[in-house]
């Protein structure tokens, strides 16, 4: 076990709980979801964002994914409703690639990878820091939505793309201003949502997931800029860490 943790085969997920216990906990993510598994609750609520593009503070290659960080100072840029209680904060948002098309999501939707997986993580500011709030159950959200290749580029994703090029070594980072996420989202804002984890190390169980159900749209080019980033990082296709137990998986749609 090399002393980082990775995705290779002598430092990936398999290995993470030696340093990690938690990893090999009940309630672990990713998870693969399963349409004909999932309960549907017609008492979940829409979520909804207030998200001020002022907020944002910076965009980094940390040698795993590309970020980009937000001030999470105050009650700045929230998420609230849906499945939640109270509103969560955004702290940072950042991506998960494959090292081809055909896989680099991590969670999987009736046995589909899709290219990629773009994580929203908020915590909840009733706990004093984001540090304490990682040790609660209800400390973190994180909206995630996956990402597909298609024909038309989206041009949203323009901004951050071209911001990969500034930062394309480990430990790189640029200043990244004046950019309001939900840009990004998809047109229905149906979701999934349970209880899990952080899908990295020390993958502690604090998170809400909400996983959109309608993936947003790039195009090959656009996906060969994550190439950029991907070729440089030490790119991973996470092995399914949790078994297939029992979890409530709810569903909303608009
Ligand atoms: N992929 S993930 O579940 O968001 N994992 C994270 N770990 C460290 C902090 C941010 N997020
Ligand atoms: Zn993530």
């Amino acid at each position: 076990q090399s002393s980082q943790w990775g995705y290779d085969t002598d430092n990936g997920p398999d290995h993470w709980h030696k340093l990690y216990p938690i990893a090999k906990g009940k309630n672990q993510s990713p998870i693969e979801i399963n349409s004909k598994d999932v309960h549907y609750d017609p008492s979940l609520l829409p979520w909804f964002v207030g998200y001020d593009p002022v907020g944002a503070r910076t965009i980094a290659n940390n040698g795993r994914t590309c970020k980009v960080v937000f001030d999470d100072t105050f009650d700045r840029s929230v998420l609230r409703s849906g499945p939640l209680t109270g509103i969560y904060r955004l702290r940072q948002l950042h991506f998960h690639w494959g090292s081809s098309n055909d896989h680099g999501s991590e969670h999987i939707v009736d046995g589909v990878k899709y290219a990629g997986e773009l994580h929203l993580v908020h915590w909840n500011p009733k706990y004093s820091n984001y540090a304490e709030a990682l040790r609660k159950y209800d400390g973190v959200t994180i909206l995630g939505i996956f990402l597909q290749v298609g024909k038309t580029p989206k041009p949203e994703m323009k901004r951050i793309l071209e911001e990969i090029n500034n930062i394309k070594t480990k430990g790189k980072e640029a200043p990244f201003s004046n950019f309001d996420p939900s840009i990004l989202f998809p047109k229905s804002w149906d979701y999934w949502t349970y209880h899990g984890s952080f899908t990295t190390p020390p993958c502690e169980e604090c998170v809400t997931w909400i996983l959109l159900r309608e993936p947003i749209v790039i195009s090959p080019d656009q996906v060969n800029f994550s190439w950029t980033l991907v070729s440089l990082l030490s790119w991973f296709s996470p092995s399914l860490k949790s078994t297939s137990g029992y979890f409530q998986v709810q569903m909303h749609l608009y």
